[in-house]
């Protein structure tokens, strides 16, 4: 069980975004505040867009962010589906630094590599991971499938792997790069935003189960050791 969770429920949209646009903002001045940088792991999908839209216009040292998705779809950052192209349009014109995890590799494995590497240059551990869920019980690109395994527990020091999702998720039915479940568990602060009732219901059945759950994100919350803020908008 992760060490403490405490839920925030928010009846109106500007509400959910107000409460996580101030804690964010919290958690990056407070890192710039003790180590000159921050480094912060974003969401992708259609949930976070008016969240971090709010989040750019905050007075923060963007300067001094790097940001990198939780999780990308391996499509061309004109895709709409690309998690890495929202945060780049929202956040390059603030000067924070966006860094990809995909790539043009010849496949989803290798894109892993890719990434994995790019990301052992950066200054480990993310001051926040702010995670996502989908309907399906996934979070950051934590699936059912062939790759599960390794994204839980993936050989030492790996902070990303890639993985093929089965089943496809239709909403978005492409392979993925994804933090691995120690790269999210490593993070100094961690967050979860939902939308909706049938959400909450899947991640409140998730947070029962724990360890054993069938839905990635209770095996992911399970292994939290530090507090998690969920965010959940009523609906
Ligand atoms: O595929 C993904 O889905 C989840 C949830 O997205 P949403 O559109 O239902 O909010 C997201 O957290 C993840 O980053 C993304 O790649």
């Amino acid at each position: 069980m992760a060490e403490e969770i405490e839920w925030w429920e928010f009846d109106s949209a500007e509400e959910l975004i107000d409460a996580v646009v101030g804690d964010v903002s919290f958690i990056i001045e407070s890192a710039l505040d003790a180590r000159g940088q921050a480094l912060v792991a974003f969401p992708g999908g259609n949930t976070p867009k008016p969240i971090l839209e709010k989040l750019a216009a905050a007075p923060l040292r963007w300067k001094s962010v790097t940001i990198i998705p939780t999780d990308d779809r391996l499509v061309p950052v004109s895709d709409p589906l690309s998690n890495v192209a929202m945060l780049a349009k929202i956040f390059l014109p603030k000067g924070a630094r966006v860094l990809p995890l995909n790539s043009e590799a010849a496949d989803y494995k290798l894109a892993g590599s890719a990434a994995n590497a790019r990301l052992q240059d950066l200054h480990w551990p993310p001051d926040l991971v702010w995670l996502g869920m989908g309907g399906d019980g996934h979070t950051a690109s934590i699936f059912p499938g062939p790759d599960l395994g390794e994204a839980l527990n993936p050989a030492k020091g790996v902070h990303a792997i890639g993985v093929r999702p089965d089943p496809l998720p239709p909403e978005a039915p492409v392979d993925r790069v994804t933090l691995t479940l120690p790269a999210i568990t490593s993070a100094r602060t961690t967050m979860i935003v939902i939308n909706g009732a049938d959400k909450q219901q899947v991640l409140e059945q998730a947070i029962e189960e724990g360890a054993k759950s069938a839905y990635p994100v209770g095996r992911v919350i399970d292994a939290l050791t530090v507090p998690v803020d969920i965010y959940c908008l009523n609906g």
